[in-house]
């Protein structure tokens, strides 16, 4: 792979990142975002990948991104001209305004990822903008596979300009395709229509990740055969209330992580506590990391829940051992249809007690208990496993939504409760709390 351009020189680099050259990283951490220009080549491909977070300053929000990338410290300095030819070439400072990279420029490069749209962070997934020249039919682009699976989501993206935009989107997120959608209906730049549309799926990242991508329908790739559907889709959706925001108010705030094998439940879990909903159909496993926010009121005070959703896969375990250390509280999940990933459960212990804060709140769920026929994992074997770590202990399931917001409320009243110093009300215990109010399948130790 040949070394990036210098930004601005009117070059079209999409040739020259190679197969597999799309992805984004940021620094992690508020008040510094700023994203990265990433390429790799498939003899990269054992590079694991690697993940960031970027929080708008002002509002708070912010976003998880995926990366081919090594190490974190990449995305913590600033690219000097001897990083040359490195894969973090070039970055767009959020707060000062301005690219930089190995020299600076007036202009954004021409293949280039930005992250923005703080609103839409909100609702977590990756999103990027990408100025592609007109008639483009680069390598990069000749690996989507447009119109892909139906169902992938996006998110809303354009370059500094508002001119040229595509995004990477994410993949369950269909309702941030509606908002992009009505936000920025098809743009024109000089005389080229680009915007953020229909979908696609780069596959074969480095890692042999999968990405999607939503795109216009008059993109240079041409137009997906079922653009028309979403089109439909988006106009009979128009006037729906966009859902979360980015404008809840909270009094405290606090991060949790869902951890367990792949495919367990996490992500499903996550989105019935957020949108009352449950992915059925194909599975597709996370990517990196991925966040939603969701306030609750807890006892008159408004809680923010920043919840994390990890990838199961231990190709990123990398990635989400960066996390650990933030985070408040755990939900550690097993499939009470999948044996492994009880027997894993020890394995994550481990790892949680090795990355984790030591007071880190930690709670097991054993979750799919609505799949009793493929039950493997007897409710008693949770318990015991449970009151052998010390752990509260739940079943659940995403489908049904059974002790789903049980398990996030518990977790919520738990932390808030460390952070009131001195109170006149009852003190609140966790184990007791999730024994008493768990329902069905439910149970507890202690
Ligand atoms: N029956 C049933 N299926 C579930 C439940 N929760 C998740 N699933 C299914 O299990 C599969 C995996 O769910 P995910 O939420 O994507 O799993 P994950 O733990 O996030 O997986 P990774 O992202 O790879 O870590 C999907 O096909 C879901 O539809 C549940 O409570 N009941």
């Amino acid at each position: 792979m040949s070394s990036l351009p210098a930004a601005g020189d009117g070059k079209d680099v999409t040739e020259e990142l190679g197969a597999g050259a799309v992805a984004v990283r940021c620094e992690e951490g508020p008040g510094r975002g700023f994203s990265w220009e990433t390429s790799g080549a498939e003899r990269e491909s054992r590079t694991p990948f690697s993940s960031g977070f970027v929080e708008d300053p002002r509002s708070g929000l912010g976003r998880v991104v995926a990366a081919p990338l090594p190490g974190p410290e990449v995305s913590r300095q600033r690219p000097r001209p001897r990083d040359k030819g490195s894969r973090a070439s070039l970055a767009y400072s959020r707060l000062e305004g301005r690219w930089w990279g190995p020299r600076t420029t007036r202009a954004p490069p021409v293949l280039s990822l930005l992250l923005h749209e703080p609103e839409l962070s909100a609702e977590g997934g990756a999103t990027g903008a990408r100025k592609l020249p007109a008639g483009s039919t680069s390598a990069l682009w000749r690996h989507l596979l447009v119109g892909a699976e139906r169902g992938l989501g996006a998110a809303n993206c354009s370059s500094p300009n508002r001119n040229d935009a595509l995004l990477l989107g994410h993949r369950r997120e269909p309702r941030l395709l509606e908002q992009a959608a009505e936000r920025d209906p098809t743009r024109t730049n000089g005389g080229e229509q680009q915007a953020a549309w229909v979908f696609a799926t780069i596959r074969n990242l480095p890692g042999g990740v999968t990405l999607s991508m939503w795109s216009s329908p008059c993109c240079p790739w041409g137009r997906p055969q079922d653009a028309e559907g979403l089109q439909t889709k988006r106009l009979q959706q128009r006037g729906r209330q966009s859902p979360g925001g980015g404008g809840d108010f909270y009094d405290v705030s606090f991060k949790v992580m869902l951890v367990g094998d792949s495919g367990v439940g996490k992500t499903c879990l996550l989105v019935r506590f957020k949108d009352g909903a449950f992915l059925a159909g194909t599975f597709i496993s996370t990517v990196g990391i991925d966040f939603r926010n969701k306030v609750l009121d807890v006892d008159g005070m408004k809680v923010k829940l920043q919840i994390w959703d990890t990838a199961g896969q231990e190709r990123f375990r990398s990635v989400t051992h960066a996390y650990y250390r933030d985070a408040h509280a755990l939900l550690l999940l097993y499939d009470v249809t999948n044996k492994a990933s009880f027997d894993n459960i020890q394995a994550w212990l481990t790892e949680i007690q090795e990355y984790a804060q030591d007071d880190v709140v930690l709670m097991l769920l054993g979750n799919k208990v609505d799949s009793a026929q493929e039950r493997v994992v007897k409710r008693e074997d949770g318990e015991k496993l449970a009151k052998e770590y010390g752990l509260p202990y739940m079943e659940t399931s995403a489908k049904t939504g059974l002790n789903v917001d049980l398990a996030f409320t518990a977790i919520a009243k738990e932390l808030k409760q460390r952070t009131m110093k001195a109170t006149s009300e009852p003190h609140f215990r966790l184990h007791d709390y999730v024994k008493r109010e768990g329902r069905g399948a439910s149970c507890c130790q202690s």
